[in-house]
């Protein structure tokens, strides 16, 4: 006992260093329970989502965990390897809360395991023997290989165990697909709290809290806790889910490239062509003075500002603003596509191009001769930013719709696409904002919940009518 002594306590203590390792590396899935199941797969910008139901108490599945953090790792998380594509779930049927949860996608056995996109689960229920339903039961996942061979034949993909970040990059990169901006509307939520966060830090509280009341009603003044940054600084301007800590449509090929500056550029274009007439000088000081005062980036700055500072006379129509912004960003694509040549710094997959390309629009080209790409059609221009910037990056919206009332949908997808053509901002929650320069930051915010409570106010009263 005198020799075993010391190794108890050893083995105590390894014992304690295993449960600190655990503690501090929590699950890669998300264990959802009844309260939050709808609200979580809602939300998540994921295309297809995983539920695994199973019980505390089943030793299978305590074995089967490891196979499925193994994949989980890959997708889920700041730090995913593949992040945004497949939100990976767990329900513990063990736990009383969740009975009528499990009952309702017929729960037989544990581990059972579901694939479909996440707004199929919402409010849903499956049963083996349905048809044409959109959810599926894994039937091969049972180690982490077979699962991920599982996904890989789904999504035509060849995702690997041991992926590490950046790897195969090139299967999800297609520039030329209209479609893909649809997926930036989660960059423009990234953006705004990283251009928030900027602001925060560099002018502090005072000069933002204007009139903060009209900013947000569901923020009470003195509430928050005071920080480096004041008593904004833990206000999370995009609602509790945002930073989410990675980018979808402004993800590069490397750590290094594309994020923030790209997302700022997809927020600014998706802002001017929400702006009217009316606003669009307002519109366009805001931010020549947003990018002068916060872009960390002095060559940036100095750069954009001189193009501002160009302008003489002030916008009076929203087309002419949108097309200034188009042709300013063109601008610093020709210089950079020079600098990224010879210094070699270009991210592979994003090559620096004069925008939109004939495959994205053809008919914002005046020739059909590729070697005159500098004439362009800027009516037809102007059209295709507020197709693109407007209602196809909202397009998301409708996909994720989880009403399945034809008509209903209709009447959202709508608002959402109309929405695109006018000032859909509270002019009052701006005007507290406008003061620091970054009135574009929280109008896109703003803009979005605004939408999502529209949508859901649309949910209301459809239920009320059924
Ligand atoms: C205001 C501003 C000024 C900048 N100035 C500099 C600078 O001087 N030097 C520097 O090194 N970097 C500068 N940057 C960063 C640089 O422009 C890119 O954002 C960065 O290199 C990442 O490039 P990207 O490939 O992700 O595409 P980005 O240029 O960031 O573009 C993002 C997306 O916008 C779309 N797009 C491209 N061109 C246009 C267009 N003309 N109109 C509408 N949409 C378009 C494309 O879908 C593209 O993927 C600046 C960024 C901003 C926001």
């Amino acid at each position: 006992s005198v020799i075993s002594a010391p190794i108890a306590i050893g083995s105590r203590s390894l014992l304690r260093s295993i449960d600190k390792e655990k503690a501090e590396k929590p699950d890669f899935a998300v264990e959802l329970n009844a309260t939050d199941f709808d609200s979580v797969l809602k939300e998540t910008p994921a295309t297809y989502a995983i539920v695994e139901f199973f019980a505390h108490w089943c030793p299978a599945c305590r074995n089967y965990k490891p196979h499925y953090e193994k994949v989980a790792r890959l997708f889920n998380g700041a730090d995913a390897v593949h992040p945004g594509l497949i939100l990976m779930t767990r329900v513990d049927c063990a736990l009383k809360i969740n009975t009528n949860l499990c009952d309702k996608f017929s729960v037989g056995h544990y581990p059972m395991l579901l694939w479909g996109p996440p707004s199929k689960f919402v409010s849903a229920s499956w049963n083996p023997k349905q048809e044409k339903s959109e959810i599926h039961s894994i039937d091969d996942g049972r180690t982490a290989d077979r699962l991920l061979n599982w996904i890989n034949k789904q999504m035509n993909s060849s995702y690997r165990l041991d992926d590490e970040k950046y790897e195969n990059e090139h299967l999800h990169a297609n520039t030329s697909d209209p479609g893909q901006i649809a997926r930036a509307i989660y960059d423009v939520e990234e953006a705004t709290f990283t251009a928030f966060d900027i602001i925060l830090e560099h002018k502090g509280t005072a000069e933002i809290l204007v009139d903060f009341d009209d900013f947000s009603a569901n923020t009470k003044k003195g509430s928050a806790s005071v920080g480096d940054k004041g008593i904004l600084g833990n206000y999370q301007i995009c609602g509790k889910d945002v930073p989410r800590g990675y980018w979808m449509f402004c993800r590069g090929s490397k750590n290094e490239t594309r994020g923030f500056s790209c997302g700022l550029w997809v927020l600014l274009h998706s802002l001017s062509v929400r702006v009217d007439d009316g606003e669009s000088h307002m519109a366009f000081t805001t931010i020549c003075d947003f990018i002068h005062n916060f872009f960390i980036c002095e060559e940036c700055r100095q750069h954009f500002y001189g193009m501002c500072s160009s302008v003489s006379n002030p916008f009076k129509n929203a087309q002419d603003f949108v097309l200034w912004l188009w042709d300013a960003h063109n601008k610093v694509n020709k210089r950079l596509m020079k600098e990224e040549e010879s210094l070699g710094t270009a991210d592979p997959n994003f090559p620096k191009i004069v925008w939109p390309p004939r495959q994205l629009c053809p008919s914002c080209y005046l020739t059909k001769n590729s070697k005159k790409d500098n004439e362009w059609d800027r009516d037809e221009v102007y059209k295709f930013l507020i197709g693109y910037y407007g209602g196809t990056l909202t397009s998301l919206y409708k996909d994720k719709e989880i009403i399945t009332d034809r008509k209903i949908d209709g009447v959202i997808a709508e608002d959402l696409v109309a929405s695109a053509n006018a000032v859909v901002v509270p002019v009052g929650a701006a005007l507290a904002i406008a003061v620091a320069s970054c009135a574009f930051g929280a109008l896109a915010c703003y803009w979005r919940q605004h939408q999502k409570s529209r949508k859901y106010k649309h949910y209301l009263h459809s239920f009320k009518n059924i």
